[in-house]
């Protein structure tokens, strides 16, 4: 194995931790996003705003930037799995103290985490399919110093026999590399904004995500509201056409009326951006 100069390492792991967080920032300004918090407002949140999803990204620099670190160059084993998770948890303890007992990010905080450490065990020089496989793998492993919490999110899969966000990055981010990066592509290829591109996106990963925080929130009606409107909106041209338009005003107001937010979708938005900033030619060159 070539060994890096740690000034590379300190510099790449910098970098990721960067651009994870700016990730996390264009993800909560973006809009308009049904349900969610953005640029208009708190969607169907009562306790959350933007200045709060922006603090919270923030807080998280330093755990992105540890991770990076720790995982530079290393093998997917038990002792990285438990380094990360460890990493994690402490994340999730910095985004609850910045926000004040809020839970903002932990879906993102597990799966741009991942995908942090993946970019770096390839040393910077993995592309995005690779790096995915490579975040799967470890989301694979055992973690003993895990605590046993039951969690909304496994409530919600128990009751309703669905994958969640463990088996989304156990699968190799299948809404996020079979559905959001070739959408995101496909639109700006087609002329449409950043913006609309990234709306897009976030449509291609709502017509079929088990997201976990809609379950909890709505139920199966609030989940088939989440993917039906989101596929009537990519069927009417997406969101740079006026009648894709009308179609996220309808998704918005129906999530807002059953208070449904797709948190989970949002958090594989921010992982799409990320995989796609590192596949970009200011990454690799
Ligand atoms: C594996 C963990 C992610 C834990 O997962 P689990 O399902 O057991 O636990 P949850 O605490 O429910 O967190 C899952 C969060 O993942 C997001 N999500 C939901 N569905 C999916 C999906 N199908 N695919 C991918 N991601 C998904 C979602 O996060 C967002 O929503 C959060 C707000 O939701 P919620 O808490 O439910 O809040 P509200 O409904 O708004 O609450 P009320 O206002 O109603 O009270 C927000 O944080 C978004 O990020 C789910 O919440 C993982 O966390 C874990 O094991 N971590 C341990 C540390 C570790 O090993 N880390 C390694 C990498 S760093
Ligand atoms: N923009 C957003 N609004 C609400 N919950 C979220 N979780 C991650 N991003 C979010």
């Amino acid at each position: 194995m070539k060994l890096l100069p740690q000034i590379q390492v300190e510099g790449g792991a910098e970098w990721l931790a960067r651009t994870a967080t700016q990730c996390l920032i264009d993800e909560a300004r973006l809009s308009p996003k049904p349900g969610l918090v953005d640029s208009r407002g708190n969607g169907a949140h009562h306790d959350l705003s933007l200045a709060l999803m922006e603090r919270s990204a923030h807080s998280l620099t330093p755990t992105f930037q540890a991770l990076a670190q720790q995982s530079w160059q290393r093998p997917a084993d038990i002792a990285l799995r438990q380094t990360i998770g460890r990493l994690g948890r402490e994340g999730e303890q910095q985004m609850m103290a910045a926000t004040g007992g809020v839970n903002t990010h932990r879906g993102a905080i597990w799966a741009l985490g991942l995908l942090v450490s993946a970019v770096a065990m390839h040393g910077g020089a993995g592309n995005a399919k690779q790096v995915a496989a490579t975040a799967a793998e470890l989301a694979k492993l055992p973690d003993a110093a895990a605590p046993k919490v039951f969690s909304k999110g496994l409530r919600a899969t128990h009751r309703y026999q669905v994958p969640g966000a463990r088996e989304e990055a156990q699968q190799a981010f299948p809404h996020v590399m079979q559905r959001a990066l070739p959408q995101l592509r496909l639109s700006r290829l087609n002329g449409s904004s950043e913006a609309h591109a990234r709306l897009d996106a976030l449509m291609a990963i709502m017509t079929s995500l088990t997201d976990t925080c809609v379950l909890s929130r709505a139920g199966l009606e609030g989940l088939d509201a989440m993917q039906d409107g989101a596929r009537a909106v990519l069927n009417a041209g997406g969101s740079a056409h006026p009648a894709g338009q009308a179609a996220l005003a309808a998704l918005d107001s129906h999530m807002l009326s059953l208070n449904a937010s797709p948190g989970g979708a949002a958090d594989l938005l921010a992982a799409t951006l990320f995989l796609d900033r590192i596949e970009s030619p200011y990454f690799k060159h």
